[in-house]
């Protein structure tokens, strides 16, 4: 096997320096607007209200502050960050600073303190009344019309309903943007996924709760009923993070909104309950889902995992900045070449809301940037992309 490249040394790596950019943006006006809507949701006293102030200014116009160490992840932040603390803000990385903001606005919440908010989900509020919504019963009732389905078509739209169920990030949300059904696939490489999914250990690198982690949820339990997985292993946040990031209490809050409607609904969440049960469904929540850095930079136990997966699947915008690397490729730098140090096979399903593309072909490239420059951020376009250690022979 030749050596696989590893060209992310030559793009540029995506910072938040640029007055007026989409991650300059993510920080000036998407972050004030979560905690705006943070403050409104939950009665927060002083103490965090101005702590959450304090991380405002600090991250829109100081240096990093190293966590404290009596913080419980001090040690892990203190090798994920050294080369940060102490630097402005804007010059990081886009992937290292968004993490970290969130870590630390849990911190200011009080979900690490020794008070009443501790272990408290600030995001809580937003993902049941996201539970509670009509488009989520929509999608429940959807389930019906969609178990009704031939084989091939049921198949296809469960995969559809996973991709587009990744527009419903509240992250997305909170920034004014538009959450339509469905848009455009930038890059399709669907049959070769349905190829890889041959009845061996799947792994699902979960993203968003709510309607998108219900759309995962049932494609799950497809995977495990028509044989196409012997074995799921769900990979989630292990504390609230990026918004609407699925935790484990997500899950269960998801099976239970599931098990009590009518219809299709309450026996695919039983069917998912039994699965945990039987330890085919296995729910992991490691620690490395929060990190502010790549998956090129993953654990050995992680690295096993996903080796010895007969496909990992990688959901959402998130996911995929940490599988490409957040850097501005030329849109036709080949998915395979960038997911070349993974250690088995990857699929991403994503709706592209940043501006890291990979593995487009020259004429959907040249035509997508023609048509709306803004097309990398508005989540009118998603892909499937499939690499495999093959393809990097
Ligand atoms: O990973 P997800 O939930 O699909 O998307 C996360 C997201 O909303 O956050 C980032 C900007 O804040 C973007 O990468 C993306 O739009």
């Amino acid at each position: 096997m030749s050596q696989p490249t590893v060209p992310d040394r030559e793009a540029p790596s995506i910072t938040c320096d640029e007055p007026g950019s989409f991650p300059w943006q993510v920080f000036h006006v998407r972050h004030p607007a979560l905690i705006r809507r943070l403050l409104e949701a939950l009665p927060y006293g002083q103490a965090e209200r101005q702590a959450f102030a304090a991380l405002l200014r600090e991250s829109q116009h100081d240096q990093v502050a190293a966590l404290s160490p009596e913080a419980p992840d001090f040690e892990l932040w203190q090798v994920w960050g050294k080369e940060q603390y102490g630097r402005p803000w804007r010059q990081q990385g886009f992937l290292w600073s968004e993490s970290y903001f969130y870590r630390r606005l849990l911190q200011a919440g009080g979900y690490f303190g020794d008070g009443g908010w501790r272990g408290v989900d600030l995001f809580a509020p937003f993902k049941h009344a996201e539970l509670d919504a009509p488009a989520f019963t929509g999608d429940l009732a959807a389930l019906d019309r969609q178990h009704a389905l031939a084989d091939g078509e049921r198949e296809r739209s469960l995969l559809m309903t996973a991709v587009w169920g990744n527009l419903a990030d509240l992250g997305f949300t909170i920034a004014g943007k538009e959450t339509g059904d469905t848009g455009a696939l930038a890059a399709d490489d669907s049959d070769r996924l349905w190829k890889l999914l041959d009845g061996g250990l799947v792994t699902v690198v979960a993203d968003n709760s709510g309607r998108e982690l219900l759309a995962d949820l049932v494609l799950v339990d497809h995977l495990l009923a028509a044989g196409r997985a012997r074995e799921v292993s769900l990979l989630v946040k292990p504390q609230p993070y990026y918004i609407s990031d699925a935790t484990p209490s997500d899950v269960l809050d998801c099976l239970d909104r599931m098990t009590g409607a009518a219809g299709a609904a309450p026996r695919i969440g039983g069917r998912l309950r039994q699965a945990l049960r039987d330890d085919r469904l296995r729910l992991r929540a490691h620690p490395f889902g929060c990190a502010p850095l790549g998956y090129r930079d993953m654990p050995g136990d992680l690295r096993e995992e996903f080796a010895a997966s007969t496909v990992t699947i990688m959901k959402g915008d998130l996911n995929y900045r940490r599988l490409a690397g957040d850097r501005l490729w030329p849109p036709t730098t080949p998915f395979a070449e960038v997911t070349a140090y993974f250690p088995g096979p990857v699929a991403a399903l994503r709706t592209v809301k940043s501006e890291v593309v990979t593995g487009l072909d020259r004429r959907t490239a040249a035509e997508l940037e023609a048509a709306d420059p803004s097309w990398r951020t508005s989540g009118t376009h998603a892909v499937i992309q499939v690499a495999t250690p093959r393809d990097r022979e």
